[in-house]
């Protein structure tokens, strides 16, 4: 019997264990440029740390996940945070654990609606990128630098996420 993870709806106050969310939240606007431009500012913070870490921005090309998805590691980066910004109006899933003794305990699975993006801190269990339903860019803004910025746990048993209903 495959142990399912409920999705759930992304939002600042449930994510904010493990990051930020990063989306035009109007409690943060900035008119700027003469008003021509709304600024929403300080979304949030890139964090990286050790000799010679560089805070970089990337660009990743997701191809999509298929489903049911078996979900059979969580990754974590001990050196810097990451984040995850599609550059088209599109959704895609996040999945994220708490940290028990030193291994990612059950995941929790978000779905961000398009517009939304996520900033894991510094250290946070999560699914490495799940883009849905197409191909799509997303700007990455994480580490670079000496030292190992990866760690990978994989479970004895999988868990497994049905297709989300968008
Ligand atoms: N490996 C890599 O850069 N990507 C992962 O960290 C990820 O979270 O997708
Ligand atoms: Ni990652």
């Amino acid at each position: 019997m495959p142990d399912l993870l409920s999705i759930a709806p992304l939002s600042a106050a449930t994510f904010a264990p493990f990051g930020a969310v990063i989306e035009a939240d109007p409690a943060t606007v900035r008119l700027i440029n003469g008003g021509t431009t709304e600024r929403f500012h300080g979304l949030a913070q890139a964090d990286v740390t050790g000799e010679g870490a560089r805070v970089i921005l990337n660009i990743f090309r997701g191809q999509p996940r298929s489903f049911p998805y078996a979900v059979t590691m969580m990754e974590r980066h001990p050196l810097g945070s990451q984040s995850f910004s599609p550059l088209s109006a599109r959704p895609f899933l996040v999945a994220v654990s708490a940290d028990d003794e030193g291994r990612p305990g059950r995941p929790q699975v978000f779905l961000a609606r398009p517009g939304q993006g996520v900033n894991y801190h510094r250290n946070v269990w999560h699914h490495p990128l799940m883009a849905i339903g197409g191909v799509c860019d997303f700007l990455v803004v994480d580490r670079d630098g000496p030292g190992n910025n990866l760690e990978e746990f994989f479970f004895e048993e999988p868990f497994t996420i049905l297709e989300p209903h968008l």
